[in-house]
């Protein structure tokens, strides 16, 4: 994903709310089909997002990895097929319960502070409750010590954190990640994995769209592989890399560069001289 309008907190309190729904999946992708333009860019998709697992969207440049991202969190509508929210209708509540963070966080223009006091006023939190939430997300992103300083004036990494800690602060149930760490150095990367595992570890479940090979192995659980805009392998990550069906999936296994179908190599790649 390239463009970020802007992140979504979840809502406050909706996992206490809840009662987990055992026959269904949390979210039920159908046979999904979106067009743009007069283009067909998904078809006939269909994922499964277990509640509590971690479940990694992966394919090349172009897919349609972060349609489908934006698609399932209700912030663009489907012309074929359907997506049920715990085998129901995806309602507001059931979208109040999401949150996505985008590859660029998109920040107010006020403090730290001020970011996630305004997220939470948006669900509805006031006084001591939010005031204790603030302090925790502050701490938990290691940014206490900035929580004064205009939020665009951080470091990427910064940035990120923030966003995520805003995200988490409203309690999803479902966490929308967007290349989250695409420009983000080793340590900002740990960083941001490791409130995303802990989330996962107290409930949350995530969905993660990512280039990122290493990442894909520290965090994924399942795996959804698109390319050009169909589902070309889905399963346990360690299932489809012991048998992938596909040749993108094949090279990633074999720590190759997979550049197209009539590309076999970087020699091959047009333009290069040897
Ligand atoms: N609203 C839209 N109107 C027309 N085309 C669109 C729209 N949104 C996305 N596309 C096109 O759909 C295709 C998939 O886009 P998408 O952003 O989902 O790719 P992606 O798999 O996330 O790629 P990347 O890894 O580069 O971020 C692209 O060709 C893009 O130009």
């Amino acid at each position: 994903m390239r463009d970020a309008a802007f992140d979504t907190p979840g809502t406050a309190s909706t996992m206490s709310r809840r009662s987990p729904a055992v026959h269904h999946p949390l979210l039920d992708v159908r046979s999904l089909g979106f067009s743009a333009g007069g283009e067909k860019l998904l078809h006939d998709v269909d994922v499964a997002i277990r509640r509590g697992s971690r479940t990694l969207i992966m394919g090349p440049n172009g897919a349609g990895k972060s349609l489908l991202l934006r698609l399932m969190h209700g912030l663009l509508q489907p012309q074929e097929g359907a997506i049920l929210w715990e085998g129901g209708r995806m309602d507001a509540t059931a979208r109040r319960a999401q949150a996505m963070v985008f590859q660029r966080p998109v920040l107010l223009r006020r403090s730290v502070i001020a970011n996630l006091k305004f997220a939470l006023s948006v669900r509805g939190l006031r006084g001591s409750e939010r005031a204790d939430k603030v302090k925790a997300a502050l701490e938990t992103a290691g940014l206490s010590h900035l929580a004064r300083r205009p939020a665009r004036v951080l470091s990427g990494g910064e940035q990120q954190r923030l966003s995520l800690v805003r995200a988490l602060a409203c309690d999803p149930e479902l966490l929308f990640l967007d290349e989250p760490t695409a420009n983000l150095d080793p340590a900002s990367t740990a960083a941001i994995e490791s409130l995303v595992l802990e989330a996962n570890a107290r409930g949350v479940t995530v969905v993660l769209v990512t280039h990122d090979a290493g990442q894909a192995k520290r965090l994924g659980e399942d795996l959804v592989f698109l390319q050009n805009g169909t589902v070309v392998e889905t399963g346990p990550v360690e299932k489809v890399l012991a048998n992938p069906r596909s040749e993108p999936v094949r090279a990633w296994r074999e720590g190759r560069l997979y550049l197209g179908p009539n590309t076999q190599s970087l020699n091959d790649y047009p333009g290069r001289k040897n």
